[in-house]
């Protein structure tokens, strides 16, 4: 699937840009409350499973991004794969659009920092310590939640071409200077960040609901709302200006 705003460089704004993160919040929200049916099923992440070289995790996320490879999913420069060694390429013809973005967006992967923070620090804050023997299931839910987020993340390169696009006197001394912090504050807006972690938030609470017929369900979300904040104000949005500024360091490559 192309990016919902970079089919014409023309169309690209921050209003549509910030639309598409807006409707990626939901994406996440759900798959996070999938996630947590089940347990933390760590034998899931075991070093090694069964006859696998690896864990059974590590098996279901390799198989399927090769898969996914052939049939063009890492054409789209926000999907980044987390294991790009010796994919195969796509099999279906490349889209006719004209690329948006810089070239640089492609050598710019935090694959790792997000698969560190979902398994190390966020999947024991939402997902119920025991084993209830789902570890195939349990891993593909983890690779829905981990491909939502890694989109959501590698999507600030939409964010930084248009910023630049539309300020390009603001942010060309600061790349010239190859000066972070500067381009860290140039695309930083304290208000909109706390809008993003209230409205997530709010999702978490209205996603996560029991429905029921005869009342309004137990008042237990499915996900800890205040974790889906968390979530966004600890990882999400610092990894999405990460990227934002890797990506305007190259910009004037
Ligand atoms: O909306 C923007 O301007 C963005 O850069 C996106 C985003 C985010 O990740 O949600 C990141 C940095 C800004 O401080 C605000 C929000």
């Amino acid at each position: 699937m192309a990016a919902e705003a970079n089919s014409n460089s023309d169309n690209l704004t921050l209003d549509k840009v910030r639309e598409a993160l807006i409707r990626q919040e939901d994406t996440i929200v759900f798959r996070l409350i999938q996630r947590a049916n089940f347990p933390v099923n760590s034998p899931t992440y075991d070093e090694k499973f069964a006859s696998f070289s690896g864990s059974l995790l590590q098996f279901v996320v390799k198989e399927t991004e090769a898969l996914q490879s052939k049939v063009g999913r890492y054409e789209n420069p926000e999907e980044q794969p987390f294991f790009p060694e010796n994919l195969p390429p796509s099999l279906v013809p490349p889209q006719a659009n004209p690329p948006v973005l810089h070239p640089a967006a492609a050598s710019i992967n935090i694959n790792e920092k997000i698969w560190d923070f979902y398994f190390n620090q966020l999947l024991p804050l939402f997902a119920v310590p025991g084993d209830d023997g789902n570890y195939a299931s349990t891993a593909s839910s983890d690779l829905d939640c981990l491909q939502a987020i890694s989109r959501r993340i590698h999507y600030g390169y939409y964010v930084a071409e248009v910023k630049f696009k539309d300020a390009p006197q603001d942010y060309e001394p600061a790349i010239r200077a190859q000066d972070r912090e500067g381009l860290m504050k140039l695309l930083t807006f304290e208000a909109v960040e706390e809008m993003v972690k209230k409205r997530v938030e709010k999702k978490a609470a209205v996603f996560g609901q029991d429905v029921c017929l005869v009342d309004n369900g137990n008042g237990k979300c499915k996900v800890d709302p205040s974790v889906v904040s968390r979530l966004y104000g600890e990882w999400i949005m610092p990894l999405t200006k990460l990227v934002q500024v890797e990506y305007l360091l190259r910009r004037l490559d």
